[in-house]
């Protein structure tokens, strides 16, 4: 187990967002998280980064780095491509910064700053910086929510082969079922406010049953649609 949230609280003024919020991240999983619109998703994360305090109940983090992917890029506008990436390790060898920017498809764009990128190059930029800091932990909140669907798609691509070269456990919120079910080894379904865990999926064990999946994997995606349209 890397981290695990047990019954958390969070209120903002008099507005509760979350209530007896328990989840467990293990090590080297990818946890995609789903739930509407409002319902706290962000602000979990920011609980988990330490940005937000909760208001009761307790957090047990054994990782020793965490990593955050927000919605938007957030780039040094004035420093290129291979500069974003370094900064965060300056420890990162030539051979592995080459690597991490191959796998997210950048390469020939190393000295190109971010506005002469487009938004896709741009979060693949954010990401691959994501993986150079060596965290065992990365949380994601919706870093591929402006992309088109196709670049969606690569860039799952992308983010699975990174995985695959640190193995790190990742929390990944999300709006898209599709994603998650490409992504995650387990999906969680939450509430509208107060927030909580609804439903939750396994998803690792099916990826490994080829003949089954693809028939389970609708089943899981329409109980996840019917989860989220009765709230
Ligand atoms: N610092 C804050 N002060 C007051 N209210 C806040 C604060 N941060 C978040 N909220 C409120 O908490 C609720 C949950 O917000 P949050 O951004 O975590 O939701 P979310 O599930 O990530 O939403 P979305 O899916 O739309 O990105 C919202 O009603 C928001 O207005």
């Amino acid at each position: 187990m890397v981290l695990q949230m047990n019954k958390i609280e969070k209120r903002f003024g008099e507005v509760i967002v979350l209530k007896d919020f328990s989840l467990k991240v293990n090590e080297k999983e990818i946890l995609c998280i789903i739930g509407p619109s409002g319902c706290g998703k962000s602000t979990m994360l920011n609980i988990v980064s330490g940005c937000l305090s909760p208001s009761k109940g307790n957090l047990v983090n054994k990782s020793k780095n965490i990593s955050y992917v927000f919605q938007e890029d957030r780039l040094l506008s004035w420093k290129t491509v291979y500069e974003n990436i370094y900064i965060v390790n300056k420890k990162a060898s030539k051979e592995h910064m080459k690597l991490l920017i191959e796998q997210v498809g950048l390469t020939g764009f190393e000295n190109y700053y971010p506005l002469k990128l487009s938004g896709g190059m741009r979060q693949r930029c954010a990401i691959a910086r994501a993986f150079n800091y060596e965290a065992d932990l990365l949380l994601m909140d919706e870093p591929f929510k402006s992309l088109d669907y196709n670049l969606r798609f690569s860039m799952i691509e992308h983010l699975l082969n990174l995985w695959e070269m640190k193995k790190n456990s990742i929390i990944f919120v999300t709006h898209e079922i599709d994603e998650a079910l490409l992504l995650g080894d387990r999906i969680l379904v939450l509430s509208n406010r107060p927030t909580k865990v609804i439903k939750e999926f396994e998803i690792k064990k099916l990826k490994r049953k080829r003949s089954l999946r693809d028939e389970i994997l609708m089943r899981i995606r329409n109980e996840i649609v019917s989860c989220l349209v009765k709230q």
